[in-house]
């Protein structure tokens, strides 16, 4: 191979020969950009960007062969590469960081955040094929109405998990935070204890976006703490609202947690994610609130009994617990490992990952394109005009959905 003259004016002669007459094998792609810096601290790239076009493919692609992804500055491949190392050696802070890019809105930032997560996903195939097809982590949602005892079940289960040697990451997916201005789920200190413990990283909801933006990096994030080695991934969300059907969507198992109250208590408590839970938790079983919980329980086993069954292999259970005592908690855990076991064998858990997929591909399809609609230039300005037609009366809603379709389809 011919390399270009500029490289054999290098003073870093050592890793020159290194790379020529070692046929180009190098530990990371930034052993390559050092190659051309006089200095350390001087910028790589104005040397790099001497080499030809076609060197520099090679040596990228020798050096990280999954991690191309065109346009891409060498500053952020080397902060994809930075987060990368980290997350797999487990390291939290470079596991947040990556969150933080993959919620952000930034179109640079999504680029960038998109081939890190190509990497995790490569990562996580590989690992998986190692573990004979058994997925990474357990992932777990929970929801029930404020005050049913979230947080405190958390920092119980929680610290119990970790106890056991289990890595535990909590997720919270809050939308409400953008449309009230304060979310149920992320404003008091909560999980104080679980926070502390090093096996543990609980992230809160982001505090802006849709349901669709905060699902999506929710479904991100998951992947995220299972590439930083948390086996066990807890989704939380407050059952008020559609963001436990969005939940559902993204987890193997769903937990309904329910304060001993009955009838208008559970008001707020949409009756279709009853149908959702794989395991209904009546929590606070403890003290005076026994007999209530017994009573809530009966109740809800048989108004289970009546529904549709969803999977072949397991019937939703109905417990008590006490999430300040403890009772109860590690059975819960019993079965929730049995459950596991059952869909992982039977072929359910992988078919459900699958279809999640799918949802989750369409879903993303769905929100860009409305968002790319909305924004398009031959709309845009069209938009308040019609909008305000329709609202007077002037226009059927159809009609000007149809002419604002065309304006679009025209200015393609
Ligand atoms: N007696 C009893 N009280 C409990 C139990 N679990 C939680 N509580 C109490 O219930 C109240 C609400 O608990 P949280 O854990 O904050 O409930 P949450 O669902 O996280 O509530 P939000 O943060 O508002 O969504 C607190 O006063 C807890 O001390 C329990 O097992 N038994």
């Amino acid at each position: 191979m011919k390399i270009p003259s500029v490289l054999l004016r290098f003073p870093h002669r050592y890793l020159f020969k290194r790379m020529y007459f070692k046929n180009f094998h190098c530990t990371s792609r930034s052993d390559f950009l050092c190659i051309g810096s006089l200095t350390p601290v001087r910028p790589y790239h104005t040397k790099w960007m001497c080499l030809s076009e076609g060197l520099k493919r090679e040596l990228c692609h020798q050096a990280a062969p999954d991690q191309q992804a065109e346009g891409l500055s060498d500053r952020e491949n080397r902060l994809i590469d930075r987060l990368y190392s980290g997350l797999i050696q487990g390291h939290r802070a470079c596991l947040a960081e990556a969150i933080t890019l993959v919620e952000s809105t930034q179109a640079r930032k999504k680029k960038v955040a998109q081939v890190l997560l190509q990497k995790v996903l490569s990562y996580h195939r590989e690992q998986e094929k190692l573990n004979q097809g058994k997925p990474l982590a357990f992932r777990v949602g929970l929801s029930g109405p404020p005050g049913a005892g979230k947080s405190t079940f958390i920092e119980c289960f929680g610290k119990m998990l970790t106890e056991r040697g289990h890595k535990v990451s909590v997720l919270a997916v809050d939308p409400s935070s953008s449309t009230s201005g304060g979310s149920l789920l992320g404003d008091k200190t909560r999980m104080t204890e679980l926070s502390r413990d090093m096996n543990a990283y609980i992230r809160p909801s982001p505090t802006r976006g849709t349901l669709g933006g905060v699902t999506r990096t929710t479904n991100e994030a998951i992947l995220l703490c299972e590439g930083g080695g948390y086996d066990v991934v807890l989704v939380e969300t407050v059952g008020v609202g559609q963001s436990e059907f969005a939940v559902a969507d993204m987890v193997d198992m769903f937990i309904l947690l329910l304060p001993p109250a009955g009838g208008d208590e559970l008001q707020g408590i949409k009756r279709g994610i009853i149908e959702m839970a794989d395991l209904v938790a009546i929590n606070k079983a403890d003290g005076d609130l026994i007999v209530p919980a017994r009573r809530i329980q009966a109740e809800y086993v048989s108004a289970m009994k009546l529904l549709r069954k969803r999977s072949k292999v397991w019937r939703p259970k109905v417990m008590r617990i006490s999430a300040k005592t403890g009772e109860g908690i590690s059975d819960m855990w019993d079965k929730m490992t049995e459950f596991r076991d059952l869909v992982l064998t039977s072929g359910e858990l992988l078919a459900k990952r699958r279809k999640q997929q799918k949802v989750w591909m369409w879903n993303l399809i769905q929100e860009n394109m409305l968002e790319h609609f909305r924004s398009h230039l031959a709309v845009k300005d069209k938009i308040p005009l019609l909008e305000e037609k329709v609202l007077s009366g002037v226009l059927s809603p159809g009609l000007a959905a149809d002419l604002l379709l065309k304006a679009f389809k025209d200015g393609l």
